[in-house]
């Protein structure tokens, strides 16, 4: 699993790489300029062929300078360079005063301003006015040339590439920062974040053709409006992965000693991003497959969990199927259907693997939990939100790994108790509606404009909610943060080159939700449970693509399982 650094995290190694006397700053610009020259020649080897037009637009930070080792390079190549510049060349930091002077000793800079840019025309933009020092929605020339690029994007600058991130991104949160009254708006084409996604079905491009960042991808990048916006994202090595690894190392031999800003930075809880499979480690050896997920001739059908997943009523039948068979499929040794009398029938005509007891009552479940082997459980879809309030304090009296999904979450919203029975073995798995239901203050300021960097964020908001229910979240969506109340936090993004848009399909969160019991009933922890089936989630419907309705999930993991080779 990939480490996302927030924006202070990645100040932090910076600095610690700079302190530590073995590379300077200009050093680590130039090698991140180098970088977003090579990347752009990889992306687009035609560009390698000939001399072409670039223009640089930098802006007052370390972000310029290395938009000013950009235009350098490319100029060394015989491209015609033009070079931009948002604020006082006098107060550039002094790694960016360096090469803004490097660039001058070969080329213009002239002062950032919309009209004129509009008339250069190029072959490549590069976007270099703000990256992760951004701290407020930009305004004046910088606003209107971004607003004049996301306005004209796809027609006339086909190859926008940003360094680190599209300008006014916060990459801690993926949103654009923005001045909601801000009069000026009114005059601009189209702000960043206003581009219409629905231009954009697939998970494609929505501003830049490709996004270089260093060292580690941000949270940012893959969160929210991220990938929309980044388009591609490259992230190119700079050597500061040491910094990275030893500051934290350090950290954890001698805290208390180490003080200072960097030191607590670094040694926040950090966040995953679950990109390769969690299953099946990169470096595996023949054996772990087998010790973690394939099973042993000595097992038996107990050794591998039974789920009792909860039915609706007839009607209302489907979901709680789909989510049975999904932890089937998942591995889970039996899976058992509780089954209210009057949708007995219903159910039985649709099922064969699975089984079948009835449940008609929250007291009739606790009876039929006092089989120990029962080790998992599910509860929700389509279970009704007033049945859900019912058998609620039931099913979580019973202290087994449980799934509380779609009506049981509205339930929990209503009921009185609130997150009081809640324990450790949960898993709540809200869309953002429910997410709205149960946590509304942390909705809302997920919802409020972002004015000011680092804005609040899908994983800040999924933590807090974790802390406060005491179970592990997962807040759904193509960026699914799953987070655990001991900070624990891994965001499985269905973005870029794993873009799932199929799964938005009705009955696709029951097969989720099947999906993490299962494996809780195979004896994942909830973090654990929660990261793999999303994970395993956004494989499924990779594997099937486009057409894909719920029922296809589950019947598509054995290809998944035998692609990961086991
Ligand atoms: N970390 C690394 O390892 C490496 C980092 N590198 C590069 O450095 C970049 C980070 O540089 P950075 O910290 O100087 O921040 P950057 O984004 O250039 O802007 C900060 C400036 O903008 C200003 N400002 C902010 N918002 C504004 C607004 N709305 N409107 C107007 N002004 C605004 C802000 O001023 P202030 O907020 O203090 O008023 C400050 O002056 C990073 O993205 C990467 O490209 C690489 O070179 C090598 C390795
Ligand atoms: N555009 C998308 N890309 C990837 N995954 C998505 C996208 N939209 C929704 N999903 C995923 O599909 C599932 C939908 O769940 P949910 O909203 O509960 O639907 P339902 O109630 O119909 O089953 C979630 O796992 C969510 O993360
Ligand atoms: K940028």
């Amino acid at each position: 699993m990939a480490e996302l650094l927030t924006s202070a995290q990645m100040r932090a190694v910076e600095r610690a790489a700079i302190d530590s006397g073995e590379v300077s700053g200009l050093e680590l610009m130039e090698r991140a300029g180098q970088g977003v020259v090579a990347a752009i020649f990889e992306e687009w080897p035609e560009l390698a062929l000939s001399s072409y037009k670039a223009v640089v637009l930098c802006g007052p930070g370390n972000n310029g300078g290395d938009g000013f080792v950009i235009a350098r390079l490319l100029k060394q190549r015989g491209w015609e360079v033009e070079v931009f510049l948002y604020g006082d060349p006098e107060k550039l930091p002094p790694d960016a005063k360096a090469n803004y002077e490097r660039w001058r000793e070969v080329g213009e800079v002239a002062p950032l301003n919309t009209r004129e840019f509009r008339h250069s025309d190029c072959d490549v933009v590069v976007d270099a006015l703000f990256g992760t020092g951004v701290s407020r929605a930009l305004s004046g020339e910088a606003l209107s040339t971004m607003s004049q690029l996301a306005g004209a994007n796809g027609d006339r600058y086909d190859k926008i590439v940003c360094v680190d991130c599209p300008s006014g991104l916060c990459l801690d949160s993926g949103r654009v920062l923005a001045q909601p009254s801000n009069p000026a708006l009114a005059d601009l084409p189209i702000q960043l974040n206003q581009l219409p996604r629905s231009r954009y079905p697939y998970g494609g491009i929505g501003f830049a053709a490709l996004t270089v960042t260093f060292d580690s991808p941000k949270c940012g990048h893959f969160l929210d409006d991220g990938p929309f916006l980044c388009g591609k994202l490259r992230v190119v090595d700079i050597g500061v992965q040491d910094f990275r690894e030893n500051s934290r190392r350090d950290i954890l031999d001698k805290s208390g000693q180490k003080t200072g800003r960097a030191a607590k930075l670094v040694r926040r809880p950090e966040v995953c991003l679950v990109h390769m499979s969690p299953i099946v480690k990169e470096n595996r050896s023949f054996a772990q497959p087998l010790m973690l997920w394939g099973k042993d001739p000595q097992d038996h059908k107990y050794t591998h969990g039974h789920p009792l997943i909860l039915s609706g009523l007839s009607g209302k039948t489907g979901a709680a199927r789909l989510s049975a068979r999904a932890a089937l499929r998942v591995g889970a040794g039996l899976v058992t259907l509780g089954t209210p009398h009057e949708a007995v029938t219903e159910v039985a005509a649709q099922i064969t693997t699975i089984m079948l007891t009835e449940i008609d009552t929250p007291e009739i479940l606790t009876r039929v939990l006092t089989d120990k082997r029962l080790n998992a459980l599910c509860i929700g879809p389509g279970f009704g939100v007033e049945r859900a309030g019912e058998f609620l304090p039931y099913a979580l009296a019973a202290k087994r790994a449980t799934v509380l999904d779609a009506d049981a979450l509205t339930a929990l919203s209503e009921s009185e108790t609130g997150f009081a029975d809640l324990h450790a073995n949960c898993v709540l798995t809200p869309h953002a509606g429910e997410f709205k239901r149960l946590f509304p203050d942390l909705a809302t300021k997920l919802a409020e404009p972002p004015i000011k960097g680092p804005a609040y964020s899908k994983v800040d908001a999924t933590r807090e909610a974790a802390k406060r229910a005491g179970c592990t979240v997962l807040f759904k969506g193509p960026d699914t943060v799953i987070a655990s109340p001991n900070g624990r936090c891994s965001i499985n993004a269905a973005v870029y080159d794993r873009a799932a848009p199929w799964l938005a399909t009705a009955g696709s969160g029951d097969v989720l939700a099947g999906l993490i019991t299962g494996l809780l009933a195979r004896g994942l922890a909830p973090h654990h449970a929660a990261e793999t089936a999303a994970w395993l989630h956004v494989e499924a419907a990779r594997s099937f693509g486009p057409g894909l309705i719920a029922e296809d999930l589950p019947e598509e993991l054995p290809k998944v399982f035998r692609a990961l080779g086991l």
